[in-house]
Parts: structure tokens; C-alpha cells; sequence
């Protein structure tokens, strides 16, 4: 990892500013090379920008962060330039020519800042998600992880599991020598406790829950208003609606936040036994599939056909009163009922999401936890101690790996590529 990084850190230009930064061995070179005399360290300055040719490119605020103590744990500078694109392209050209500098590939100064121990896993796993957060949930869930609160959370585990490993050692040692020692009476109520603390968090709904919102499936038979009741939800005609039966074949998706939180809404074609084409058959079998992966289904027919756990809805309720006990009434056409039905799905939606302002996990961390938690219940405190000491240290492992000490390559390819260039 000897190479020097660039990238434009900020948006896309045309902006007001462009923040380019440049990490690595080189950086305070290439930095004195474009800027001619150094600005002292964590110090702004104004400097006119010039290329190896004297040409000057632009005059903009340097920094100058000298490392290990910096964001990327490297040497690292910044250049806050005028956002205009060809006064980015021609800084990032001079930066190019400057022998021993390259490009970053996406989330490298993040991955750079986790190889150095500037970051740990989760705070990294919290900031891709703070930086692709779209909804407030998402972002208040992403800050406690890119802040570093679940880590910290995790670091206290480990402590009282070391704490446990150490008192089991010692009392290890002790019976070498023939000498009389136990474990504090109350060592299994706490091994029992720290296990309940994990358990609490991991049983959480994962955050990915946030990312990928909650399904909502609209279901019944041909012409039930499934279609118009979709786009009604959305606020737009994005399902085709005609007084045809068997109108929708394919199953169509659109996320939408409603009351804040995220939702994928889910259109289906109508079922129906008898009547459908080859085409409709196929979407038919699609729509079952559809329903079995929602998490909220809406079923919008008979009650003796509704799918177990399904949201009994009677549709066109400006036309007739329903000859059962629907639990919602809804009218696509007046929006009578509309209001009950987005308060139901809020309500359940809020339900299947992790909490705010509580620390959750994603489904790889909730592995790790639960791992741990179950190595921490098969400590036997009466029984074998080598073989409890071996399960704590099974269950510091997992830990470990939930914050990143010794992860796979792949996976942190898997992480780091879903950053952008320049994060
Ligand atoms: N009066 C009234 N008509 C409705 C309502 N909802 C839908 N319709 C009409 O019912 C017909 C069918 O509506 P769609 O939304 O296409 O029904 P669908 O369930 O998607 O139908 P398929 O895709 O064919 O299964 C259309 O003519 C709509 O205008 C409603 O709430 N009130
Ligand atoms: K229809
Ligand atoms: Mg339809």
C-alpha cells in the first residue's frame, strides 16, 4: 500500500467547490509541487495551484495533514478548488502527471483509514450506509454506527468476556499447583447476563432492513383495484389500469417512503383458476411467489381465499358496502380509506424495522453476536474449565470478527466497492 491516492472528494461538478484529496507516502510532494511553498500542518492557506509546466490552474485553500494522526491514518492533503469541471479535470491531470500518484478506486481512503486501525468494520459498514442513507431512519441508524457507538458497545463485550477468560485461567493455574481456588459465585449469573446483552441487540430487525424497505404486496383477483389502489399509494400512474381483466402481468415494484419509512410496494396479477391466457398463467405464478415474499400482504377479494396473515382490504368502496368484515375499506378513485391503510402500514412497517436511537446489526454482524452469544451459554461453570476457556475464546473470536480484526479480502471488496470514488 506505498501508492499515493487522488480523487475529487466532493460531488459531481459544476459545483461552488471541489474538495480533491490526495493520501499517501507522495502527498506532501505533490502537494509542495502544485502549490510551491507547504502550508504549515492542519493549517488552511490560500495557494495558487500550478501544474509541472508553471501553467497556474487555480488558486484555492490547501491542507496539509502530516500523518499517521489523519482520517486515512496516511499523509494526507486536500485542495478546496473552484468546483468547475475543467478546473477540477485540469487539477486532477496535474495530480496524474506527478510521478507516483494514481487514481483511488472507490472507498480506497476509507479502506486505507480501516487497514491503518483508523476505523474499525462496523464503522465503516455504518458510514456506507450513513453515505447511501436516503430516509431519516436510515440515516439515524448509520450514525451510531459510523460513529462508532456500536463498536464501542462491542468493546465493552469483549472486556467482560477477557475479564471472564482471566478469572477462569487463573483459578486454571491455581489447580496446577494443587492449590484451592473457584470462580466467584456469581460468574455464571454474569456469563448469563453478557450473553443476554448480545442477544438483545442481535435479535434486533437487521439494519439492511432500512436499506432495502419493507415489502408490501397487493394481491387478489383480476380487477380487484390492485393496480389502482398501487399507484393511488405511490402518488403516481405507474401500474397500468384499464377495466380489463387480467390487465397486469409481471410483477411491478417501487420503493416509496410513506411516513418516513421505507417501503417497496408490490403489484400483482390478478389470480384467478380458469380464463388465463399462457401469458397471464405465468404472471399468475409470479404474483403467488410475490406473496409469499411480502411482508405486509394486501388482499384485495373474498375473505375465504385470503392468504394466512394477509391484510383483509375491501376495494372500490365507493361502489358497494362489503358482505363481510374487511379490516380496511378503501376507495382508490375517492381516497376514502386511504389514511387508515398508510397508518397500518407505517404502524407495521416501524414494527419490522430496527428501532431508532438503539444500536442494531446488519445480518453479518447479527451472525457474529449470535455466535458469540452461544459460545458464552456453552460455558459450563461447574464443569470442565479448559474446555469453558476455549468456548470464551470461541466467542472473543467471533466478536473480533464482527469488528473486522481478521476479515476476508473478498468481503472487504464487497464493502469498500459499494463507497464512491474519493470516500
Ligand atoms: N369506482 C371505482 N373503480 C375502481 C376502483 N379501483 C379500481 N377501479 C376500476 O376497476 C377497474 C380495474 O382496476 P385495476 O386497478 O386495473 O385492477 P387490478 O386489480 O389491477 O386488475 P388486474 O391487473 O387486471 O388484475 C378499472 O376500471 C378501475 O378504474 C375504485 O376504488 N373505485
Ligand atoms: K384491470
Ligand atoms: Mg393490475
Amino acid at each position: 500500500m506505498n501508492e499515493t491516492i487522488y480523487a475529487l472528494s466532493s460531488g459531481a461538478p459544476p459545483a461552488a467547490i471541489g474538495v480533491i484529496r490526495i493520501s499517501g507516502p507522495r502527498a506532501g510532494e505533490a502537494l509542495a509541487q502544485l502549490c510551491d511553498t507547504m502550508p504549515p500542518p492542519r493549517s488552511p492557506r490560500l495557494r495558487q495551484l500550478r501544474d509541472g509546466d508553471g501553467e497556474m490552474l487555480d488558486r484555492a485553500l490547501v491542507l496539509w495533514f502530516p500523518g499517521p494522526a489523519t482520517a486515512t491514518g496516511e499523509d494526507l492533503a486536500e485542495l478546496h478548488c473552484h468546483g468547475g469541471r475543467a478546473v477540477v479535470a485540469a487539477i486532477l491531470a496535474a495530480l496524474g502527471a506527478i510521478e507516483g500518484l494514481r487514481e483511488a478506486e472507490p472507498g480506497e481512503f476509507t479502506r486505507r483509514a480501516f487497514a491503518n486501525g483508523r476505523i474499525d468494520l462496523a464503522e465503516a459498514e455504518g458510514l456506507a450506509d450513513l453515505l447511501s442513507a436516503e430516509t431519516e431512519l436510515q440515516r439515524r441508524g448509520a450514525m451510531m454506527a459510523a460513529g462508532g457507538e456500536l463498536s464501542r458497545r462491542i468493546e465493552g463485550w469483549r472486556d467482560r468476556l477477557l475479564g471472564f477468560a482471566a478469572a477462569i485461567e487463573a483459578v486454571i493455574d491455581f489447580a496446577d499447583e494443587d492449590d484451592v481456588a473457584s470462580l466467584p459465585a456469581d460468574f455464571g449469573n454474569e456469563l448469563g447476563a453478557l450473553a443476554g446483552d448480545i442477544h438483545r441487540v442481535a435479535e434486533r430487525p437487521a439494519t439492511e432492513r432500512l436499506r432495502d424497505g419493507i415489502r408490501v404486496v397487493l394481491a387478489g383477483p383480476p380487477n380487484a383495484g390492485k393496480s389502482s389502489l398501487f399507484n393511488a399509494l405511490l402518488a403516481d400512474e405507474a401500474a397500468i389500469v384499464t377495466a380489463e381483466a387480467g390487465t397486469t402481468r409481471d410483477v411491478l415494484e417501487r420503493p416509496v417512503a410513506i411516513g418516513g419509512i421505507p417501503f417497496v410496494l408490490v403489484d400483482t396479477a390478478g389470480m384467478r383458476e380458469e380464463g388465463a391466457g399462457a401469458i397471464e398463467a405465468i404472471g399468475i405464478e409470479r404474483a403467488r411467489r410475490a406473496v409469499q415474499g411480502g411482508e405486509i400482504v394486501l388482499w384485495l377479494g373474498d375473505a375465504a381465499d385470503k392468504p394466512e396473515g394477509a391484510v383483509l382490504v375491501h376495494s372500490k368502496a365507493d361502489l358497494e358496502e362489503p358482505d363481510y368484515a374487511a379490516d380496511l375499506e378503501v376507495s382508490a378513485v375517492t381516497g376514502s380509506g386511504l389514511d387508515d391503510l398508510t397508518n397500518l402500514l407505517v404502524e407495521r412497517g416501524r414494527a419490522a424495522l430496527p428501532p431508532v436511537d438503539r444500536l442494531a446489526f446488519n445480518r453479518r454482524q447479527s451472525g457474529w453476536a449470535l455466535a458469540a452469544a452461544t459460545y458464552i451459554e456453552a460455558v459450563e461453570v461447574t464443569g470442565d474449565l479448559l474446555l469453558a476457556a476455549e468456548n470464551l475464546r470461541s466467542a472473543r473470536h467471533a466478536l473480533d470478527r464482527l469488528v473486522g480484526r481478521d476479515s476476508t479480502e473478498e468481503m472487504l471488496d464487497a464493502l469498500f466497492g459499494r463507497f464512491c470514488i474519493g470516500k
